[in-house]
């Protein structure tokens, strides 16, 4: 890498931003900031305000009150834009160009661009340059999308769910990619719906509902948040049975195996041990970020 004068300004900044449309309060007095070689990811429900964030970052759209910046800079200008590299969902890509010509097209707007074998071997496009884009699969299209936001040599990405679309193979090798960049310096802005892939990469969560940051911090702290415990068996005690031993706030069964759903493993373990001498398949399980994220959003909803 390059050596870079050091700079204060993060790649990305919004302060205190308020965005409306009409009587519609996307954003309400919303921070958040990235810093360099991080990836934050940002999530929330749908109508949350995640497009809406990305478009004052990428300078779309102006805000109502408050400030985005792109490196200290406002989003808008070319030296800000030069660093920048975009993967949205909706991608206007001219479909009649071959997959080599977009890549030259786009590289053409950039100083320092990467070669387009290396582009093709980070976003694996083996075989697919010389093909028109608008004949390729979704997958492969994705694949073409995220080598035209990596073409630039960016130093901030923003991935707008990446991977929808991808089988696992594919999935796995852009996270792959996109821990690569992120360790040569690359700051990366990731939405996603699929929270194991916000809890695979991502160094910060911020948790977006109702145009508000709710929460937060590293994925280990998020996950914190929720201190829940999942224990699943195999047994003969009815569920109703189990749902009203202390520590349980939770009980559903397969017609199968009991998933409970605990404060604390340990009590409710021994108990169910003691009551049914033919339990089987005892597993427990910390709760992961999907259920973390499930819990603080819908805190919000009856607060
Ligand atoms: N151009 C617009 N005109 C009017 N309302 C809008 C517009 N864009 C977004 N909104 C509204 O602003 C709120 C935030 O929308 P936004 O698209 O930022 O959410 P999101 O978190 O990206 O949702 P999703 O996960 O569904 O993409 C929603 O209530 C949405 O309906």
């Amino acid at each position: 890498m390059t050596a870079h004068v050091p700079n204060p300004s993060p790649p990305a900044r919004l302060r205190a931003v308020h965005k409306a449309y009409g009587p519609v309060r996307a954003l309400q007095g919303v921070d958040l900031e990235l810093g360099q070689g991080r990836l934050l990811a940002l999530l929330g429900p749908n109508g949350a305000g995640k497009s809406t964030a990305i478009g004052l970052l990428l300078g779309l759209q102006a805000a109502d009150a408050g400030r985005a910046e792109l490196f200290g800079r406002p989003p808008r200008e070319l030296a800000a834009r030069q660093q920048v590299g975009v993967m949205l969902q909706t991608a206007g890509i001219q479909d009649t160009l071959k997959v080599r010509e977009l890549l030259e097209l786009t590289r053409s707007y950039y100083p320092a661009p990467l070669s387009i074998a290396d582009c093709a071997a980070m976003a694996g496009l083996d075989g697919l340059l010389e093909r028109r884009y608008g004949k390729l699969s979704g997958g492969q299209q994705r694949r073409v999308q995220f080598a035209l936001a990596i073409c630039g040599r960016p130093r901030l990405l923003f991935l707008d769910e990446p991977t929808t679309g991808l089988d696992i193979e594919a999935r796995q090798a852009l996270w792959r990619a996109i821990r690569g960049l992120v360790a040569d310096g690359c700051a990366v802005l990731l939405t996603t719906h699929y929270l194991e892939e916000a809890e695979a990469l991502a160094d910060r969560v911020a948790v977006i509902d109702g145009g508000r940051i709710i929460a937060e911090g590293s994925v280990a702290e998020i996950r914190a948040r929720v201190v829940q415990r999942r224990i699943r068996c195999v047994t003969a005690l009815s569920a109703d049975a189990v749902a009203a031993w202390p520590q349980v706030r939770e009980v559903r069964s397969d017609g199968r195996q009991l998933e409970i759903i605990a404060d604390t493993a340990e009590q409710v373990v021994r108990q169910l041990l003691a009551a049914d001498a033919g339990l089987v398949e005892l597993e427990v399980r910390r709760a992961g970020l999907a259920e973390a994220f499930l819990e603080l959003t819908r805190a919000r909803e009856t607060a």
